[in-house]
């Protein structure tokens, strides 16, 4: 059965709406994202209508999170498209703010991410995690779900929020949900539409180097340091000039670590022509047989 979600633009009318559905004993699950919907988004809606009676969405491309020089202006922008894909979930309510609603003209407070935001991403977005941090502390405030999803496709970005919500006491689950990933292993993303057919072959280098380095670390390889090496010679090989990081770290802190001793994420970003794009694979310590 397929119906249009219903759709708010007005935070408050949204909040007051969710309000009531909890009052009459409904569990609510919340969806951040910035639109430009993929399978990877609806993973994290069908995995909330597992839990909750109602999900929200939320289409929202936050301007604080990018930098001078990144992709604010050209990310796409695709609502007519997101709402037909929602529209195979019910019951789904999906918020479409401007972005006055989310940052009233005059406001200049800020969340300062904690310091998990500060390796990785944070060398290279330095605003980055500060704008997200700031943007979903709001959402929370105009969509107070139980529960919210995320994809650990942005692994740091899920750390990140933990620790927000735990350190500034928001009463909301955090719930991580696994990468959805293209059949030949390409990371599900909405930038990889700025692909050329070249540049997502030259792309699937990620997934596949991530995907060898993990099998070799569960069948007992524990020099992260050659595993890195192997992980950047990959993708070199492959056609990737850029290379903003590649690291072997613990997924509690994600400090790098020299020999694997326990679970380890591997998190690679990289740049495929202009495009920047992340990839990461958790990889459980290998049991001895
Ligand atoms: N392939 C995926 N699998 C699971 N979750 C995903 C995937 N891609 C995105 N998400 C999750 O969807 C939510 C919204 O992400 P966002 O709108 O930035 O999409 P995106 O495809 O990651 O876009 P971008 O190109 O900006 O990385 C985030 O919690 C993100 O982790
Ligand atoms: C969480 C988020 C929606 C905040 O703008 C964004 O960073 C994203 O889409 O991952
Ligand atoms: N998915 C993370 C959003 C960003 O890159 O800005």
């Amino acid at each position: 059965m397929t119906s249009q979600p219903r759709v708010f633009y007005d935070p408050a009318q949204l909040r007051a709406e969710i309000r009531q559905a909890q009052a009459d004993g409904k569990r609510v699950g919340l969806v951040p994202t910035m639109g430009a919907l993929h399978p990877g988004h609806l993973s994290l809606v069908a995995q909330s209508q597992k839990s909750c009676d109602l999900t929200v969405v939320t289409i929202f491309v936050n301007p604080s999170q990018f930098a001078p020089g990144e992709d604010f202006a050209k990310y796409p922008r695709t609502l007519d498209a997101d709402l037909q894909l929602l529209s195979e979930f019910d019951p789904v309510w999906v918020l479409v703010p401007e972005v006055d609603a989310m940052y009233p003209p005059g406001s200049t407070t800020v969340v300062k991410a904690p310091e998990i935001a500060l390796p990785l991403e944070g060398t290279f977005r330095p605003i980055h995690f500060d704008g997200v941090a700031t943007i979903v502390l709001k959402l929370f405030q105009v969509a107070p779900a139980d529960a919210a999803f995320f994809g650990q496709k942005d692994f740091q970005q899920v750390r990140v929020i933990e620790e927000m919500v735990r350190d500034l006491l928001v009463p909301i689950e955090i719930v991580r949900c696994p990468i959805i990933r293209e059949a030949d292993g390409l990371a599900m993303s909405s930038r990889n539409r700025y692909l050329s057919p070249e540049e997502r072959e030259i792309a699937l280098s990620i997934s596949r180097s991530l995907h060898e380095a993990a099998q070799q670390i569960a069948g007992g390889e524990a020099d992260a340091q050659l595993m890195r090496g192997k992980i950047e010679q990959a993708l070199h090989e492959a056609g990737i000039g850029e290379i903003d990081y590649v690291s072997i770290a613990c997924p509690r802190t994600l400090k790098s670590v020299e020999t694997i001793e326990g679970d380890v994420v591997i998190l690679v970003a990289a740049r495929v022509g202009t495009t920047r794009l992340i990839d990461n694979v958790l990889v459980p310590f290998p049991v001895s047989q």
